[in-house]
């Protein structure tokens, strides 16, 4: 037995997130962490092309359009792509907290069929912090910011450091990003100011 809970609500003892001073200002865009992210890297044909901004608390928004190579049935986006850009929307409140986390536990409700073509508003906030624990929750409506929810999660994400990524990585990506002055200095921003 881990003693691990599956539960997603927050302990007693957890404090509320802070926003970091140096986290990028409302309405900033929060660039692509990797390249080839397939939820908000420019460089994967088929992803998300997720463009996050942050807010103006602990918390950002994000859009996406949801495209044909998005489908599971016909004309209707794929669950596990939906469960993606939540995802990804999620992972990037670590810039608001300046920690890097990683998603450990993601529950999502499927709300109402999302067709392609449409352009998909998130939204996501992180409610409470314990120890390396992030708890948030994130929201996707139709249409417009203020459109019908279509999808909601609520997550608990775990603060990592850097080397979570350069020991399980395969190794071809590792090297090649370290040897991006541009993806060293999104991983450094991290560390610098931890
Ligand atoms: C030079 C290199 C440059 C690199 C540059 C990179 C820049 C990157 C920038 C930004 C990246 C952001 C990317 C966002 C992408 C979108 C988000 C994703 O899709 S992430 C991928 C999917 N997720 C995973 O692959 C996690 C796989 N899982 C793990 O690696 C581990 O299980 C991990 C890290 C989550 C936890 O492992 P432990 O050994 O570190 O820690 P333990 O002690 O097990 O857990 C810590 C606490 O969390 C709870 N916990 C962990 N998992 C839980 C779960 N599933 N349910 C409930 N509680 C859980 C535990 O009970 C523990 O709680 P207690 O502190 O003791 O109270």
């Amino acid at each position: 037995m881990s003693g691990r809970t599956t539960a997603l609500t927050p302990p007693a003892d957890a404090g509320p997130p802070v926003r970091h001073p140096e986290a990028p200002a409302p309405g900033e865009i929060i660039g692509s962490h990797y390249e080839y992210c397939f939820g908000c890297g420019g460089g994967v044909a088929h992803g998300l092309h997720l463009e996050t901004r942050a807010g103006e608390g602990v918390n950002v928004t994000a859009e996406f359009t949801v495209r044909e190579a998005h489908q599971g049935a016909p004309g209707l986006a794929h669950g596990g792509v939906l469960a993606t850009a939540l995802d990804e929307t999620l992972g990037s409140l670590g810039w608001m907290l300046r920690v890097i986390a990683v998603t450990g536990r993601l529950e999502t409700d499927f709300l109402r069929p999302v067709p392609v073509g449409t352009e998909l508003h998130l939204t996501a906030e992180a409610v409470a912090v314990h120890r390396r624990k992030i708890y948030c929750t994130a929201t996707g409506r139709i249409g417009g910011p203020d459109g019908p929810v279509a999808v909601h999660a609520n997550a608990m994400f775990v603060e990592v450091k850097i080397d979570h990524f350069i020991d399980n990585g395969r190794k071809e990506e590792i090297q090649a990003v370290m040897a991006d002055p541009d993806q060293v200095k999104v991983a450094r921003a991290f560390e610098v100011n931890p």
